[in-house]
């Protein structure tokens, strides 16, 4: 039987930052970055998270490669708590899970050639010899479609798509399982993105990796995904098949990133009374957070929080809403 167990599994993550008490005893204010996310990544999907600016994308990303651990909560990789997976072989780790960083050029040492900045991986975590060395620098350049010849320079002699591709190749040199791809197009010219996202495209399916895939711009994400998670405030606002979110989105949040995100020929148009602020994350609201952007909020949603929780006729499309939207509401 085929296995079916998910490659990750979140279990009521939390990421505060700060917190405890001054030198002088004062409690001081913590930020919930990430606030109880329970999400699985199932071999071989690419999961998109998509959310506003400060919603918590990052923080998750960094907890879910390993680098940074939740304050509260569990993260499994293969079955294996990854924060202690990582604090006694990080090296083992970084064989299965890798990061992409958004700004591609500032990501890679100005001081280190292609060559040496893909070698680190090949001689720290698998150890390869030169001449092993030497085929997987090869293979590496082929896969991201550069020229060997580039491996004698310095970053700051490629352009922001060949930059990226060079990201990418550090992150594929060891064979990883999992790439963690945090918001790896934003900082690139339209045209140029569609480039590198058909390259992550297709190195996904030679090498039969899984993705998670960070991103604040929807169009990619809905290009890229197989499934979508939607953050609002460091929290799930809703999760679900990509096809089944963007055609009904079950929370009005997302409504609201739908019906404002630029498509040709139509206006950016945000409403209102959704257009507020953000709540303050160091006192955030008891009820749902998103309730004080939200045409459809009545008392409960200000005071009591919505679970996550199945919405329609598709079990595996969930949403934190009350009043989902209904369908057809999309503008
Ligand atoms: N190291 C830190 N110390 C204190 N607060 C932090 C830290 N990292 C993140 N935060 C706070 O946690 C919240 C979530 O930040 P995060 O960077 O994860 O959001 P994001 O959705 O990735 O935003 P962006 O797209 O702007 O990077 C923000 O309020 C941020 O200020």
């Amino acid at each position: 039987m085929p296995d079916t167990s998910p490659l990750v599994e979140m279990q009521q993550v939390e990421r505060r930052f700060g917190g405890g008490k001054s030198l002088f005893g004062k409690p001081r204010p913590a930020v919930h970055a990430v606030q109880s996310v329970s999400l699985e990544v199932q071999p071989g999907e690419t999961l998109g998270i998509v959310g506003e600016s400060g919603c918590g994308k990052s923080t998750l990303a960094r907890m879910l490669a390993g680098l940074d651990s939740p304050t509260d909560g569990a993260i499994h990789f293969q079955g294996e708590d990854l924060a202690e997976a990582v604090r006694r072989d990080f090296k083992a780790m970084a064989r299965q899970i890798q990061y992409v960083f958004q700004d591609p050029i500032s990501s890679l040492n100005p001081r280190k050639t292609i060559r040496t900045i893909l070698e680190t991986p090949l001689i720290h975590l698998l150890g390869l010899k030169r001449a092993e060395r030497e085929a997987r620098l090869a293979e590496l350049m082929d896969a991201v479609n550069l020229r060997p010849e580039f491996l004698q320079r310095y970053p700051h002699e490629f352009s922001g798509g060949q930059a990226q591709r060079i990201g990418i190749a550090r992150a594929l040199a060891a064979s990883p399982k999992l790439i963690v791809l945090d918001e790896p197009v934003s900082a690139l010219d339209v045209s140029v993105q569609a480039q590198v996202l058909n390259l992550l495209d297709d190195l996904k399916q030679r090498f039969g990796l899984t993705y998670v895939f960070i991103s604040h711009d929807l169009a990619v994400v809905e290009s890229v995904s197989d499934r979508v998670a939607v953050m609002y405030f460091g929290r799930l606002a809703e999760v679900g098949p990509a096809k089944r979110i963007f055609a009904q989105p079950a929370h009005h949040y997302t409504r609201l990133l739908l019906d404002s995100a630029p498509v040709p020929g139509k206006p950016v148009l945000v409403p209102e009374s959704e257009s507020g602020e953000l709540p303050d994350p160091f006192n955030p609201p008891p009820g749902c957070a998103f309730a004080a952007r939200c045409p459809a909020a009545d008392e409960r949603c200000r005071s009591e929080r919505p679970p996550l929780e199945a919405k329609g006729a598709e079990p595996e499309h969930l949403a934190a809403c009350f009043h989902p939207p209904r369908v057809g509401e999309r503008a």
